[in-house]
C-alpha cells in the first residue's frame, strides 16, 4: 500500500525536480551574467529581504566561489577562526544573494538627547526618569517607576527649564550630534567606505526606532553601533543599547557590531590634550609662575553604580591618565564629578566642592575640562560656564578657562572614523553579547 502511494507520487516529484533544475540553471546563468555586467546592485537590493545571515556565534564560513561557480577553500588558518569580523559577516551575507562586495555601512550613533525647546523639557525629563538605568528602583517597587517619573519630571521641570532658558531655550545637543554625524560620514567616504550615519537619541527625537527604520530602508549591509560616549556606563551607552536590543528583531538578519567604549583612542585623547594645551598657553608668564591647575570635570553617576561593577569611573581615570601625558607637565591635575541629581551619594569629589577647595588652597588660575562630553550641552554651557564660573570667581579664582567640547574637531572625527573602520576587522560584538555577557545591562525592563 505504501509502495503504491510512493509510486504514484513519483511523476509529481520528477516534475518538481525538473522545475528545481530549471530554476538553478536560471540562477546560475544570472549570477554568471552579473559577473560580467557592471550592475548597480542597489536597484535589486530588495532581493535580500528575508535572507537571514547566520548570527555570528553559529555562522558557517562563507562559501567562496570563483566566476565559474567552483568552491574555493579558505586558507587553513581562517577555518579555525572562532568569530567572524563584521566585514566577513557582511561579505557572507551579501554573497548569499549576489556576488558583490561594495558593502554599504550604516553607523548608528547613540546619544542622550535633550529638549529642543522649553515646551519639551517635561517630556524629556519624564523619558529620562522612566529609564531604570537612570532612575533605579528596587525590583519590588518597579511598578512605581511611571508615577514617580511623572511626579519627578513635573517637580524638576521649572528648575531645568530655567537652566535651558539661560542657554537659549533648548539643548544644542541634536545640532552638534548631527554635525558630528555628517563629518563622520564625510571622513568615512574620504577613506573609501560607502558609509552613512544615523542618529538615535535616548530621551528625545530622533528616537531609536526612527533611526533603525530609516537605516533599514536605506538597505545597509552592516551596522556599526557607536555610542557617542567615550566611557561606558549602564546609565548612558548601556541604556541606549538596551533599547536597541529591544528593537533588534527589526534587524535580525543584519550583520552588526557594537563599539562599547573608546576612552583610550589616540586621536580622541590627543585632540582633548591639544585643546587643554591651547588654554594653558593662554596664561601669561606671571600667571604660570603662580601655578596653573587643570580640573577635569566628569558627569557623575551614583556611587552604587560603580560598586555594582559599572566601569565608568575606571574609563574616566584612564582617559585622564592618557590625556595628561600629552600636555605640559608643569601643571597640577585634578578630577571631580558634576551634575548630581537626587539624594543618594554620587561619585566624589563633587565639582563645586573641588572648586571651593582649590580656591581655599590659593589657586588663581584654573582650566576646567568637561571630560565625559564630546559636544556642548547644558552641563557645559550652563553648569560649568555659568554656575561653576560664578562660584570660582566668588571664591577668588581669578583666571578661569573652560576647554571647549570636541564637537567636530578634525582630529577627533578622523579618530572616530578610524575606530569605525577598525571595528569592521575585529571580531563582532553583538547586542546580545553586550547585554548578556560584557556588561549585563537590564534591558528587559524598560521601554523607549
Ligand atoms: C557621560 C554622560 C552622562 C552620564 C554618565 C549621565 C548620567 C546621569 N544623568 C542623570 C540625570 C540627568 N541628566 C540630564 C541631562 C543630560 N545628561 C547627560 C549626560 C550624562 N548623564 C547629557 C548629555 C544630558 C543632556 C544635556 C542637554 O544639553 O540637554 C538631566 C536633565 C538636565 C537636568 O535636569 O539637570 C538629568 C536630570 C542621572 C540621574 C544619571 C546617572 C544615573
Ligand atoms: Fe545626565
Amino acid at each position: 500500500m505504501e509502495m503504491h502511494q510512493l509510486d504514484r507520487r513519483k511523476p509529481v516529484r520528477r516534475r518538481a525536480q525538473t522545475a528545481l533544475t530549471l530554476i538553478s540553471l536560471a540562477a546560475a546563468s544570472l549570477s554568471c551574467a552579473q559577473a560580467f555586467l557592471v550592475q548597480p546592485h542597489r536597484h535589486t537590493r530588495t532581493l535580500r529581504m528575508g535572507v537571514a545571515a547566520p548570527p555570528p556565534a553559529v555562522r558557517q564560513k562563507p562559501v567562496k566561489k570563483d566566476w565559474l561557480g567552483r568552491v574555493k577553500e579558505p586558507p587553513e588558518s581562517k577555518v579555525s577562526e572562532p568569530k567572524p569580523t563584521l566585514r566577513e559577516w557582511m561579505d557572507a551575507s551579501i554573497r548569499e544573494w549576489m556576488n558583490v562586495r561594495d558593502a554599504r555601512i550604516g553607523v548608528l550613533i547613540l546619544n542622550l538627547g535633550g529638549p529642543l525647546m522649553e515646551n519639551d523639557v517635561e517630556s524629556f525629563l519624564f523619558n529620562l526618569f522612566m529609564d531604570g538605568e537612570i532612575f533605579r528602583l528596587p525590583a519590588a517597587l518597579r511598578w512605581l517607576q511611571e508615577p514617580l517619573a511623572y511626579l519627578i519630571s513635573k517637580a524638576r521641570s521649572p528648575k531645568t527649564s530655567e537652566a535651558y532658558r539661560s542657554i537659549g531655550g533648548g539643548s544644542p545637543i541634536l545640532g552638534y550630534t548631527q554635525a558630528q554625524g555628517e563629518a563622520l560620514t564625510r571622513q568615512l567616504r574620504r577613506m573609501g567606505y560607502d558609509a552613512q550615519t544615523y542618529i538615535a537619541m535616548r530621551y528625545s527625537a530622533p528616537y531609536t526606532r526612527t533611526a533603525v527604520t530609516e537605516m533599514l530602508s536605506d538597505n545597509v549591509d552592516g551596522v556599526v553601533i557607536l555610542p557617542l560616549y567615550p566611557h561606558f556606563s549602564v546609565s548612558t551607552s548601556g541604556s541606549s543599547i538596551n533599547i536597541l536590543k529591544k528593537y533588534s528583531r527589526m534587524f535580525i538578519d543584519m550583520p552588526h557590531t557594537v563599539v562599547t567604549e573608546w576612552y583610550d583612542r589616540p586621536g580622541y585623547t590627543k585632540a582633548v590634550a591639544n585643546l587643554i594645551q591651547r588654554e594653558i598657553d593662554s596664561f601669561t608668564a606671571d600667571e604660570r609662575r603662580e601655578g596653573i591647575h587643570v580640573l577635569f570635570s566628569a558627569h557623575g553617576v551614583p556611587k552604587s553604580y560603580i560598586q555594582n561593577g559599572d566601569p565608568y569611573q575606571d574609563h574616566i581615570v584612564k582617559t585622564i591618565d592618557t590625556v595628561k601625558r600629552q600636555y605640559s607637565a608643569d601643571v597640577s591635575t585634578h578630577l571631580s564629578y558634576q551634575s548630581k541629581v537626587g539624594p543618594v551619594e554620587w561619585l566624589q569629589p563633587y565639582t563645586d566642592d573641588m572648586i571651593e577647595s582649590l580656591a581655599k588652597q590659593g589657586v588663581k588660575n584654573l582650566v576646567v575640562v568637561p571630560i565625559s562630553f564630546v559636544s556642548e550641552h547644558i552641563e557645559t554651557l550652563e553648569e560649568i560656564d555659568i554656575e561653576y564660573r560664578h562660584l570660582a570667581h566668588e571664591k577668588g579664582i581669578r583666571n578661569w578657562r573652560r576647554v571647549p567640547a570636541l564637537n567636530v574637531d578634525p582630529l577627533f572625527i578622523k579618530d572616530l572614523a578610524e575606530l569605525v573602520a577598525e571595528s569592521l576587522d575585529q571580531p563582532v560584538l553583538s547586542l546580545n553579547e553586550v547585554c548578556f555577557k560584557k556588561y549585563k545591562t537590564s534591558f528587559e525592563q524598560y521601554d523607549e
